[in-house]
């Protein structure tokens, strides 16, 4: 049987929890994997830089401030995270080329779309604390996602799937 956030949530009280506000733009609604963490503001050539070192099936989630004026991931970062074996990718932040992204077979999730596009200048924080809205997010978390929301916790569950 596929694991549940809501199951795991139950069974490790512990974990630290993101409701589901964000909207799930990749093919995988559920995904799971280690958390490295990067901290910009509309400026995402860090993170193109982040998702180039591989993903070993890790969960890269992108503090963006919450800004939705620029999209800090596009198509083609999308088609990299997969090539490099990332899990997925959360942006507390904004995307586009929606249509694209829908064919990329790992996890997307975003607060929104829009259409402009982020600064290159390299300006963020690679592998730092992250205080998002709802939950702080270390870098070596154990992420899950699914339609009812992110559950974090400090390695894999016990007996629990790892896999996405
Ligand atoms: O390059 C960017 O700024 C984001 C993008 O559109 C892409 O990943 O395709």
């Amino acid at each position: 049987m596929e694991w549940r956030t809501a199951d795991l949530s139950d069974l490790h009280p512990e974990g630290e929890t993101l409701p589901m506000v964000y909207r799930s733009f990749g093919a995988r609604a559920r995904f799971a994997g280690r958390v490295r963490t990067l901290k910009v503001w509309e400026d995402n050539a860090r993170v193109r830089e982040v998702l180039e070192t591989g993903g070993q099936g890790q969960v890269l989630v992108v503090d963006g401030g919450g800004s939705l004026r620029t999209a800090l991931l596009g198509g083609n970062l999308a088609r990299l995270a997969w090539e490099r074996g990332w899990a997925g990718v959360v942006v507390h932040g904004a995307v586009r080329d929606v249509e694209e992204l829908k064919e990329v077979p790992i996890g997307l999730l975003a607060l929104a779309a829009t259409p402009r596009r982020s600064a290159k200048e390299g300006r963020g924080e690679v592998d730092v604390p992250l205080s998002l809205p709802w939950a702080r997010v270390l870098p070596g978390n154990f992420l899950l996602a699914d339609e009812d929301g992110l559950l974090l916790l400090p390695g894999p569950p016990n007996g629990g799937q790892s896999g996405g």
